[in-house]
């Protein structure tokens, strides 16, 4: 069985493509970082290292990699595969629709079988938007067969890969803690479970509890604890206050997701203090601009911080501590990353207000736009 993965990242070699070597398949990474490409050629296999104690080691072999920017080897490969997966970043996933659409097209031309394509990014609907990526380059009978052919089950992946910086490129230290669900209802008729993943028919409660906790607390700490001057989600988790700040935040979304999803409050404070603790791993050591980056993405509407504090709001409540993260994200100021020096500039051309209201789709005069900007001057203060 072959499996194809889009990005041999930190995500990509260090959960999905494990995970899926693990369960018998050939792993077939498709990157366009040319060193990763001919690394992983040459060598065929490389080491996970769990962040416990023990630093326990598993090999990966029979993985090779192709070139991500030779859309014929791309398409050829969409083709002959058993699954395809991503993990690019969802921004990336509209660069590699090209060369899926293609190798739909030559499965379909080739009488190829069913195919499921799933993207793990951390995003709600990621394989959805993948889908219309792809069917955007399609004609309308292609789309007609491709539909009955090849599904785009949305999943939620869950676990912590920082930057890397072993000897060894291939290496990839990742947490011991995993989390890999998909969304069976929208899985082909007598697919083959990859060993792992939780199946579910309804992913939005888990989508929406990941991103919603582990991600919002992850930039919370990130951002907070970058205007207090912290390099790693480590030492800013070694600070009490902010300690203090992130469960805050997840108290609010925590109340969001227990009135819509009803889930147990207890079993709920529970996952808190687990994604808490894990944030304190001191075998890891995770930098907040990782964390941090692309903050555009992370305050667009339909993301960790905007969507859950208008829930807050449409419930009733007052999302002071969301509206103050987003406000520390506003400040986030990192020279390498285009998001952060996009948002600084807007910042500059055209004001607080201007680019609250822009990124983030609130409107001007909503009280979650109001309690931004109140706090943007507050945590610019309390550096
Ligand atoms: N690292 C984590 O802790 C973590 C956990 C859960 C989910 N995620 C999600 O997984 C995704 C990847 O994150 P990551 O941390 O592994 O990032 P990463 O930067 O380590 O990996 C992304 C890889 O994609 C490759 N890539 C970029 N453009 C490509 C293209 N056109 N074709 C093929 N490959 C391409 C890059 O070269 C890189 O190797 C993101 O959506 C992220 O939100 C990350
Ligand atoms: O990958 P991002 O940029 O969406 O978010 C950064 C981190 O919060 C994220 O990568 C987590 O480490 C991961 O989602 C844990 O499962």
């Amino acid at each position: 069985m072959k499996a194809l993965h889009f990005g041999a990242g930190n995500i990509g070699r260090g959960f999905i493509g494990l995970l899926l070597s693990q369960s018998g398949y050939e792993v077939i990474f498709s990157d366009v970082n040319q060193a990763l490409v001919t690394e992983l050629q040459k060598r065929r296999a490389y080491t996970v290292t769990l962040a416990n104690e023990a630093k326990d080691q598993l090999q990966v072999t029979g993985v090779t990699a192709i070139d991500g920017t030779k859309i014929d080897d791309v398409a050829a490969a969409v083709a002959e595969a058993d699954l395809v997966t991503t993990a690019v970043g969802v921004n990336i996933l509209k660069h590699i629709a090209a060369g899926i659409a293609r190798g739909i097209e030559k499965r379909i031309e080739s009488g190829g079988g069913p195919l499921h394509i799933i993207a793990c990014e951390n995003a709600i609907g990621g394989s959805t938007q993948l889908k219309e990526h792809v069917f955007g380059h399609l004609d309308e009978e292609t789309k007609t067969k491709a539909t009955k052919l090849v599904a785009f089950p949305d999943a939620a992946v869950d676990r912590i890969v920082p930057i890397q910086h072993n000897e060894d490129p291939l290496e990839v230290t990742v947490e011991p803690f995993y989390e890999w669900v998909v969304d069976e209802s929208a899985m082909l008729e007598g697919y083959k479970p990859v060993a792992g993943v939780h199946y579910v028919s309804n992913l939005m409660p888990y989508i929406e509890r990941k991103l919603f906790t582990v991600n919002t607390g992850h930039c919370a700490a990130a951002y907070l604890g970058s205007l207090r001057g912290y390099e790693t989600i480590q030492q800013a988790m070694a600070d009490e206050t902010i300690v203090g700040e992130v469960k805050a935040t997840l108290k609010e979304t925590g109340a969001v997701l227990v009135a819509q999803y009803g889930f147990d409050q207890d079993a709920h404070d529970q996952y808190i203090e687990k994604i808490i603790g894990r944030f304190r791993n001191d075998q890891l050591t995770d930098e907040v601009t990782r964390v941090g980056r692309s903050p555009i993405r992370k305050l667009s509407p339909n993301d960790r911080l905007v969507k859950p504090a208008l829930q807050a709001h449409e419930q009733g409540m007052r999302p002071v501590q969301l509206a103050k993260v987003m406000a520390a994200a506003l400040h986030f100021v990192n020279a390498d990353d285009p998001e952060a020096v996009e948002l600084q500039q807007s910042i500059k051309d055209k004001g607080i207000g201007q680019t609250v209201s822009h990124y983030t789709s609130i409107p001007e005069g909503h009280p979650v736009y109001g309690l931004i900007l109140e706090s943007y001057e507050a945590v610019a203060n309390q550096r």
